[in-house]
């Protein structure tokens, strides 16, 4: 049958729901060779990852990624991996019910029902919208946990859960949240961390705000990733009331480049390296555009970078964590959620 349908579906049930699809990146299974080389082949195949030639790509991927980047990543995965598994799916499944716990203070016990789902890996998001239906959701609000939009994540994201939906009898009614790179709860939340860690630590010489990075071109071409990066650098800034000499401290740059073409600058790990030479000696960086900590934060940032700058001289360099199940970070999303309603 080319569209599945419900043929149990029962006129008596109550009244059809509103459902939230929480959604993140993905991460592999278990920080293995194998695990790696299925998540990283799901991940690059996409077209809105890497927009080259499929043909070319496909070579590419097979010949020389796979077999070294999947072996390279398992060890670093291995390294932030801990009992409760990969830090992205812990982390996304404690925000899912901190999510359902707030929804259900105010709606009511399973009025909104809040499923997680990965855009590469487990649990897809075809098995999530299957499961939001079985609980008689015909109203679907997805919230990417990405800030700020970008093609490569959000609008890929939109891909695999239209894809999915392409197969259904009984489309749901759907809200798609794009974006939150300049919403006033999201501000709020990264402005409590940094202000957090300035009472802990003092004033840094530099406050870095480190973004995942994308392929130059993609900006050239109309993503506005990069521009919506700059705006919420500019906001917490702005919010937190720092001028002159403490806007001065603060530094966007862009992280976890990949392949040969040229990235989004300044690059973190060059500007890092850079900074004690010019007398920097502590700095602090964050990670807005992570929702939840990840191999990316956790080893590249906590980790490597911060070996990059004490090797370069510095002397205080301090990772602040993600908004993960911050208290505030879940009022954000009950407040997205709400204003989809
Ligand atoms: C936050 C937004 C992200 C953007 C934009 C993004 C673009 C992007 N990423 C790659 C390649 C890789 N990314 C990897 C890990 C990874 N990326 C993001 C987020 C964004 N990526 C997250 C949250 C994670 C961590 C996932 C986890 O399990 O913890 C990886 C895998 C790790 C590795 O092998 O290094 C790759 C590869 C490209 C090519 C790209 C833009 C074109
Ligand atoms: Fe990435
Ligand atoms: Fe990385």
């Amino acid at each position: 049958m080319r569209f599945q349908g419900q043929t149990e579906y029962d006129h008596k049930q109550p009244h059809p729901k509103t459902g939230v699809l929480l959604s993140n990146l993905g991460t592999p299974d278990a920080p293995d060779a194998v695990s790696l080389r299925r998540y990283l082949k799901e991940f690059l195949s996409d077209p809105r990852v890497v927009e080259i030639p499929r043909v070319v790509w496909w070579l590419i991927l097979h010949l020389f990624i796979l077999p070294f980047r999947s072996k390279r990543s398992a060890k670093l995965y291995a390294q932030v991996w801990t009992d409760a598994g990969s830090p992205l799916m812990d982390i996304t499944q404690r925000q899912a019910t901190a999510l359902q716990q707030k929804l259900d203070a105010e709606f009511g016990q399973d009025t909104i029902p809040v499923v997680v789902a990965m855009r590469y890996g487990n649990p897809s998001i075809k098995g999530a919208l299957e499961q939001l239906t079985q609980m008689n959701v015909r109203n679907i609000i997805v919230l990417p946990l990405y800030p700020q939009y970008c093609a490569v994540t959000t609008g890929s994201t939109f891909d695999a859960v239209s894809q999915a939906l392409r197969e259904y009898r009984w489309v749901p009614g759907l809200k798609f949240i794009n974006g939150y790179h300049q919403h006033a709860g999201y501000i709020n939340a990264l402005c409590q961390s940094v202000k957090e860690y300035i009472d802990q630590h003092g004033m840094p010489d530099r406050l870095l705000f480190s973004y995942h990075g994308t392929p130059k071109r993609y900006l050239e071409q109309g993503d506005p990733y990069y521009c919506f990066c700059l705006q919420t650098t500019r906001l917490v800034v702005e919010q937190l009331g720092w001028q002159g000499d403490d806007a001065d401290k603060v530094i966007t740059s862009f992280q976890s480049r990949f392949g040969k073409a040229v990235w989004l600058q300044p690059y973190t790990d060059v500007t890092l390296k850079s900074l004690p030479e010019k007398g920097v000696k502590h700095v602090a960086v964050i990670c807005p555009g992570f929702s939840a900590d990840c191999l990316e934060t956790l080893e590249e940032i906590e980790e490597e970078n911060k070996e990059y700058f004490i090797q370069a001289g510095g002397e205080k360099y301090h990772y602040i964590p993600c908004l993960n199940d911050n208290p505030a970070h879940i009022d954000l999303m009950a407040a997205l959620i709400k204003e989809s309603l």
